[in-house]
C-alpha cells in the first residue's frame, strides 16, 4: 500500500503534493540524552516559571489521558478542553511580555528533529506548502522555526495565538481553542485557504497522535495520502493501534530521515 501511495504521489510530482504536520514531538524531538524536551506550552512556562509548569501544567496527570488509547476521543475531548484552558488561563495570569518569547526560545532546549533542514528547505525548493497544525502555542511554534532559520513563505502555521494588551502584554488566547483532537476544526474554518490548495490532491501527513491523524480531513478531493506517525511514548502498549492506523509508525525514533528519503524520491529530477 505504502508503494502504490508514494509511485503515485512521484507520478503526479511535487506540483501537485502538499505536507500536512503536526509540530511539538513530531516537527520537534521527544527525548535528549534520555530526557523528555518540552512542548511549545511547558517551553513559556518551563523556561519563564519552571515552578509553576511542575506545579500547575498538571502534565503527569492530563498526559496519561491523551494517549489513552482505551479512552474515546468524546471521553478524552472535554478533559482536553479542561487542560488546555487551565494552561492558558496561567500563562495569561502570569503577565507575560511579548519579547520575553524570543529569549525564552532561545534559552530553552527546544529541539527540531535531526534533518529538520533538509526537510523544510526541500520543500521551500520544491514550493511545496507545508501546513503546520499544532495545538501547541503558535507564536512559540514560530519564534522556534524562526530561530532554526526554516520559516520559509512556503509554511503556514494553524495553532493557539495568544492576544497582547496596548503594553505588549499577554491577555488572552485567540479563539477557537485547539486541541489534540480537534485539529480539523482549523482547516473548516479557513476555507479560503484550502480551497487554494485543492489543486494539491496529494498529501504527505506527519503526526505523534492518533488525533493528528484528522489534520487533512479539510481537504477535499484528496486523492493520496501518505500518513506518517511517529510513537515515541509508551511504544509496546500503543503499537498496534498505530499501525492499525498509520501508514507508516516511527518507533523511538527523533529524526526526519525517513519522511525525507520519501520527499527526495518524490521530487528526485524535478
Ligand atoms: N497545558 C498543556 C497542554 C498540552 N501540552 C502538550 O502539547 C502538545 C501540543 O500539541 P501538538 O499538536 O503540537 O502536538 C500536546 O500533545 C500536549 O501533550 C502541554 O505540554 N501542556
Amino acid at each position: 500500500k505504502v508503494e502504490k501511495i508514494i509511485h503515485n504521489i512521484r507520478s503526479a510530482g511535487p506540483g501537485k503534493l502538499q505536507v500536512i504536520s503536526d509540530f511539538d514531538m513530531t516537527l520537534t524531538r521527544f527525548a535528549y540524552n534520555g530526557n523528555r524536551c518540552p512542548t511549545t506550552h511547558s517551553k513559556i512556562l518551563f523556561n519563564i516559571l519552571i515552578y509553576i509548569y511542575i506545579k500547575k501544567n498538571k502534565i503527569g496527570h492530563y498526559y496519561p489521558i491523551e494517549i489513552d488509547d482505551t479512552r474515546s476521543v468524546e471521553e478524552k475531548t472535554p478533559l482536553m478542553v479542561e487542560w488546555w484552558t487551565k494552561a492558558h488561563n496561567l500563562l495569561v495570569e502570569q503577565q507575560i511580555g511579548k519579547d520575553q518569547l524570543a529569549e525564552a526560545v532561545r534559552e530553552s532546549n527546544a529541539m527540531l528533529r535531526e534533518g529538520y533542514q533538509g526537510f523544510f528547505d526541500l520543500l521551500k525548493h520544491h514550493s511545496i506548502p507545508l501546513l503546520i497544525f499544532s495545538a501547541g502555542v503558535g507564536d512559540i511554534l514560530e519564534e522556534v522555526i524562526r530561530h532554526n532559520g526554516v520559516f520559509h513563505p512556503n509554511v503556514r502555521v494553524f495553532s493557539n495565538y495568544m492576544e497582547y494588551n496596548e503594553k505588549g502584554v499577554l491577555c488572552a488566547f485567540k479563539e477557537p481553542l485547539i486541541h489534540t483532537f480537534n485539529k480539523k476544526e482549523s482547516a473548516l474554518l479557513n476555507p479560503d485557504m484550502f480551497g487554494q490548495l485543492q489543486d494539491r490532491p496529494n498529501i504527505l501527513l506527519l503526526g505523534d497522535s492518533l488525533g493528528d491523524l484528522t489534520m487533512a480531513d479539510g481537504i477535499q478531493n484528496a486523492q493520496n495520502i501518505l500518513r506518517i506517525g511517529y510513537l515515541n511514548d509508551k511504544v509496546e502498549e500503543r503499537r498496534s493501534a498505530y499501525v492499525d492506523s498509520y501508514d507508516i509508525v516511527l518507533e523511538k525514533d527523533e529524526t526526519l530521515e525517513v519522511p525525507n528519503a520519501i520527499l527526495n524520491y518524490i521530487t528526485e529530477g524535478k
